[in-house]
């Protein structure tokens, strides 16, 4: 459909919407969540993908694996509860839910070339090509989800992308369970938020804005909305999560596409009844503006948002409000009492208001009672995605003034006060040396100082050579930890097999030329989740596996108490590692704001207070590693930009506090100690203030896959202190050429003087294997000398 046909669709849509809506709005259910983790409890989802892509499994065992998945996770919602037609949310994906959108919509860039079958479907090893890429095609680029650590695809629109109905996955998903006796809620990401999430084509122009495309793209919402009202489906939910963000795009431009989309979809004329969530925070500006169109039902993230004012809800009249109570991103136990008096708040508005979650509960692990080695006490005071689910129901029962709540509302009152009062939650020891910091302990000498010291001690050539940190998590690796963990071997074995780890890796790096080393980290199993097991105030879980992006995951830890580093973490293992080598090997460390972002972490004090405990354990560290004769220390700051808030007015507090909680555990070092940090999975040039106040000698960057456009943010910003902006991108398989990475180095020499620039990959190579890390850096350090001599 053209622009001008659209203009004229919705111009005639403001009339219609009252009666093309369903003759009978169905009732939107009391209780529901707006997602549930899709990876499987046992991680089946992983290894049914990950068995596929090995060719060991073929795409009808795959199906045949995800629909036992979906049906069994279905049934356990209904038995937890959800049992109104729609509760249960269709939220599955085999990858991630922005590209099922974009496979869906047919949003499938032109550089892949024919992806469609005979029917003009995109099966599913065609979904997976624009998730990894071939020889020849980088895959879509992927990026930070909201301030989480979920990690979406970015589909590419332009002027040339032809929309058509590429997949009908969510139709038969839906048709699935309903024969197999449940009747679910189909989700999709809506239009607004897939066009805002977008980045413009190689094709597009300059100027191009994805939103521009709104109006082709609306006639194939509207077509799956048709098929998913013939299957059935009382309700469908579109998630606008972007509309809680603050936009590049105009205010007004995103409520006039708000208008528009929702109108256009309302006016359907055989559809679902719609229901709009915006997880992630408050909806402010954009609320009016759903409030207008002729959707049925809208979620409002009431958990980290405030309950909106009368008038605003007032606007909402005859919709149903589905109040986002439960906090579906962190996992500790609902505050019922405050839950309940929101939701009191709510009901004041006469509106139909029914209970769910905040965010879909994606983000959490499944079940706390899996976590059998965990105190009862700590379990006690936690909720995963099934007690939250039991904790929307409970809240649901408010709404038919169950005297039943009452019980469960005042048990969740008493575990909240013990928590509070509990050993190890407040330690005094802690308290005094936080209160004893000054401004002293934030700042190190002058750069330029230090730089002198370092020049002449480190003794470097131009342009040096590194990599980030892990070398490939091997197979071998990983069972001998599992083997560890279960009791087969000793922790002399294990240890004794991670430092012939670190031989091999020392000496491939020796082999290779590279000018700084590092150790290869093959005795973390995370490099948050390693730290948390070595400090005092966390737990880790056993099956708390969280999908981080496609088949990835991890186990976030648990951080309930004051942080205390009882005794050195990384010490022998660096010493070991600098012995095998006369080159200065690094010192790896996960900063302060990284281990708290890839946590989950106690909601009972200031996230900057927490973060200055965890710095003044890795100063320690740090003091450590230096007396152990480590010259170069790397702390790891990669979630810097996923904690951003969403909203701008409250970045500037954001980032005093993490820069500082970063500042509080390096400058400590002497002037000698070269500090380093890394950074990825993010643009840079909204935080690049910041990265210049970490103040770090050196600062690793991941830029390959953006073609170091990174360079110009540096060049803009005059970023004086070293920067390695990454030359090869980590997250496929792919080998860089020499002849690549010496142009990207050209490129970075042009914008960034040659004195200051490191070479490195993107990030660490703990998702690789062997043999394309070893011709990639052999190809890294090749490109490296080639440039060092053009400079000479
Ligand atoms: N926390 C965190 N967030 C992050 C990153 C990160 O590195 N860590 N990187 C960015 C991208 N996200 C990523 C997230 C996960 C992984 C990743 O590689 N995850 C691994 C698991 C890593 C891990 O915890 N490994 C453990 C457990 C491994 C395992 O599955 N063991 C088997 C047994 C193995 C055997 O017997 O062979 C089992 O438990 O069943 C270990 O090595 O010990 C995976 O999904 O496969 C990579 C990047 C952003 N966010
Ligand atoms: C996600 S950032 C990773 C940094 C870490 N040092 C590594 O090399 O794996
Ligand atoms: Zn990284």
């Amino acid at each position: 459909m053209t622009a001008s046909t659209s203009t004229s669709t919705l111009t005639s849509t403001s009339t219609l919407t009252s009666t093309s809506a369903p003759s009978t709005t169905p009732v939107f259910p009391a209780a529901s969540i707006l997602g549930y983790p899709r990876i499987g409890r046992r991680r089946e989802l992983k290894k049914a993908v990950e068995s596929f892509w090995a060719g060991t499994i073929d795409a009808p065992a795959l199906e045949k694996a995800a629909q036992d998945l979906r049906l069994s996770t279905a049934k356990r919602l209904q038995g937890l509860g959800l049992t109104g037609n729609g509760a249960v949310p269709g939220t599955f994906s085999y990858y991630d839910q922005v590209l099922d959108a974009a496979a869906h919509i047919g949003a499938i860039p032109a550089r892949f070339g024919a992806l469609l079958d005979a029917q003009g479907q995109l099966d599913i090893s065609g979904y997976f090509t624009l998730a990894r890429g071939t020889a020849e095609q980088q895959p879509l680029e992927m990026t930070k989800w909201f301030d989480t650590n979920y990690h979406y695809l970015v589909p590419e629109i332009g002027p040339e992308t032809v929309f058509s109905l590429t997949s009908t996955r969510i139709v038969e998903e839906f048709s699935h369970a309903l024969a197999n006796g449940v009747h679910t809620r189909p989700y999709l990401v809506g239009p607004v938020t897939f066009l805002l999430l977008s980045k413009a084509s190689d094709e597009a122009p300059n100027d191009f804005s994805p939103l521009s495309r709104l109006a082709d793209i609306l006639p194939v919402y509207a077509d799956l909305l048709a098929r998913l009202a013939a299957a059935g489906a009382d309700w469908v939910q579109f998630d606008e999560p972007a509309l809680v963000v603050d936009q590049v795009t105009p205010l007004p431009e995103v409520q006039a596409a708000v208008a528009e989309a929702y109108e256009y979809l309302a006016a359907v004329p055989s559809r679902p009844a719609l229901f709009v969530s915006t997880p992630y925070g408050a909806l402010e500006g954009l609320l009016p503006t759903l409030a207008a169109t002729g959707i049925d039902a809208l979620h409002l993230d009431v958990f980290k948002g405030e309950v909106p004012a009368a008038a605003d809800l007032a606007a909402l009249s005859g919709k149903t409000l589905v109040a986002g109570l439960v906090d579906g991103h962190n996992i500790w136990r609902n505050d019922l009492a405050s839950s309940a008096a929101k939701l009191d708040e709510l009901r004041k508005s006469g509106l139909t208001v029914t209970v769910s979650t905040s965010t879909s509960t994606q983000h959490v692990p499944h079940d706390v009672q899996e976590e059998t080695q965990l105190s009862a006490e700590l379990r006690s005071w936690l909720a995963f995605a099934d007690q939250k689910t039991a904790e929307v129901v409970t809240l649901s029962g408010l709404l038919t003034d169950s005297p039943s709540v009452q019980p469960a509302i005042d048990e969740a009152s008493a575990v909240i006060a013990a928590r509070a009062a509990a050993v190890g939650v407040h330690r005094t020891e802690v308290q005094a040396r936080l209160s004893a910091l000054t401004s002293a302990d934030f700042s190190r000498d002058a750069y330029a100082t230090r730089a002198a010291v370092q020049e002449t001690q480190l003794a470097l050539p131009t342009l040096p050579t590194t990599t980030i940190g892990s070398f490939p998590q091997t197979g071998e690796i990983r069972a001998a930890r599992a083997r560890a963990n279960k009791g087969e071997l000793t922790q002399q074995q294990y240890q004794g097999l991670m430092k012939d780890e670190i031989r091999r890796v020392v000496q491939l790096q020796e082999e290779l030329g590279l000018d700084v080393l590092v150790h290869g980290e093959p005795e973390r199993n995370d490099m948050v989740q390693y730290f948390a097991e070595n400090l005092e105030g966390f737990d880790v879980t056993v099956h708390g596996w969280v999908q981080s992006y496609g088949s990835r995951c991890t186990r976030p830890s648990i951080l309930w108490g004051d942080v205390v580093r009882s005794q050195p973490i990384t010490v022998e293992w660096a010493r070991f590692a600098q012995s095998l080598t006369g080159k200065p090997m690094k010192g790896m460390l996960t900063g302060p704001v990284t281990i708290l972002a890839w946590s989950f972490v106690r909601d009972d004090q200031p996230l900057g207070e927490t973060a200055n405990q965890v710095a003044l354990a890795l100063r320690d560290e740090i003091a450590d590693l230096e007396s152990a004769g480590i010259r170069i220390i790397q702390v790891d700051e990669p979630a810097l930009r996923e904690l951003l808030p969403l909203r701008k007015a409250d970045q500037a507090r954001y980032l005093d506090w993490s820069v500082n909680s970063f500042r509080l555990a390096t400058s400590g070092a002497g002037n000698g100690t070269q500090i380093h940090t890394h950074l990825c999975y993010s643009e840079f040039g909204v935080v690049i203030d910041a990265i210049d106040s970490l103040d770090a000698d050196v600062t690793s960057i991941e830029a390959a896959r953006s073609r170091m456009e990174v360079v110009h943010d540096l060049e803009n910003h005059g970023f004086g202190r070293g920067v390695g902006p990454g030359v090869y991108d980590i997250h496929s398989p792919r080998v860089p050429g020499r002849a690549e990475v010496a142009q990207l180095l050209e490129t970075a020499v042009q914008h960034v003087p040659a004195r200051q620039l490191w070479v490195n990959p993107d990030c660490g190579l703990k998702t690789r294997g062997y043999a394309e890390t070893e011709e990639s850096l052999r190809n890294l350090v090749d490109a490296a000398r080639e440039v060092r001599a053009q400079l000479a």
